[in-house]
């Protein structure tokens, strides 16, 4: 379980997280929509102690995060915009990664296999196309088993077949019981993948809830046409 409580973030005069409350259920998949540049980005950072809060605090199952540094060993993070050391080649940085983390795995090879980057393992970062860089941006998120799992627009750039391949990916991570929190513009991927749903617009949560009870209190079969609903509400 993740606890929010109170959470605010300010850049400079704005005001970006205006004190949240969330919990975020373990063992479940929760969506995170709203409008570009409602604090999607800027709350998973808070999580992942990358952007320091304003005020507030952060639990994870049931321990402040601040100053702490080890709970992030139990995170596996997928961020929006990935930068890499561009002369490694994917063979090195994943090596590079396990030895400064001492944690051998071998199922960055597994990942690499199911995305069919297996044959460019050898390749230097700075010549992989963009999806290929998600893909491994998708195999770092995993390779260590995490027991939570974060997201940020995990398929924007991955073609039809990848995104599906990853999708199939997060179902059994939720099925193992991992704790999944992702963010995404495509809705029918939130309805597809999450359970839990929040939606937040300029730094206010308008919604924490299950999936369904919105879609029902907004009497919509999907979740696209409740979302729509609630932004034209919330612009009224
Ligand atoms: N380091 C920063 N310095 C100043 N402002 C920032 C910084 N990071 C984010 N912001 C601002 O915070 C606001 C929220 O940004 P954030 O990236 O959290 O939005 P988002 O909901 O993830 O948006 P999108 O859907 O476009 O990805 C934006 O106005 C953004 O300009």
């Amino acid at each position: 379980m993740i606890t929010i409580k109170n959470l605010r973030k300010d850049f400079g005069s704005r005001t970006v997280l205006n004190d949240i409350e969330l919990q975020i259920p373990a063992g479940q998949a929760t969506g995170i929509v709203g409008p570009n540049g409602s604090g999607k980005t800027t709350t998973i950072k808070t999580l992942l102690g990358l952007v320091k809060p304003t005020a507030g605090n952060i639990l994870i199952n049931g321990e402040n995060i601040e100053g702490q540094w080890d709970y992030r060993r139990k995170i596996g993070y997928m961020p929006q915009i990935a930068r890499y050391p561009e002369n490694m080649t994917i063979r090195e940085l994943f090596d590079f990664i396990k030895d400064m983390r001492g944690s051998p795995t071998n199922r960055d090879k597994e990942l690499l296999e199911y995305f069919e980057l297996d044959n460019d393992i050898d390749k230097r970062m700075r010549t992989l196309s963009g999806g290929m860089r998600q893909k491994v941006g998708a195999i770092l998120s995993m390779m260590f088993d995490p027991e939570i799992l974060i997201f940020d627009e995990p398929t924007a750039g991955l073609d039809p077949k990848s995104s599906v391949q990853f999708k199939k990916l997060v179902h059994e991570e939720k099925d193992k019981g991992k704790t999944v929190l992702l963010t995404s513009h495509i809705m029918s991927e939130i309805e597809e993948l999450t359970d839990h749903l929040i939606f937040i617009v300029e730094g206010n949560i308008r919604y924490d809830g299950p999936m369904h009870k919105l879609m029902e209190r907004q009497k919509e079969q999907r979740l696209e046409g409740a979302v729509a609903k609630m932004m034209e509400e919330t612009a009224a």
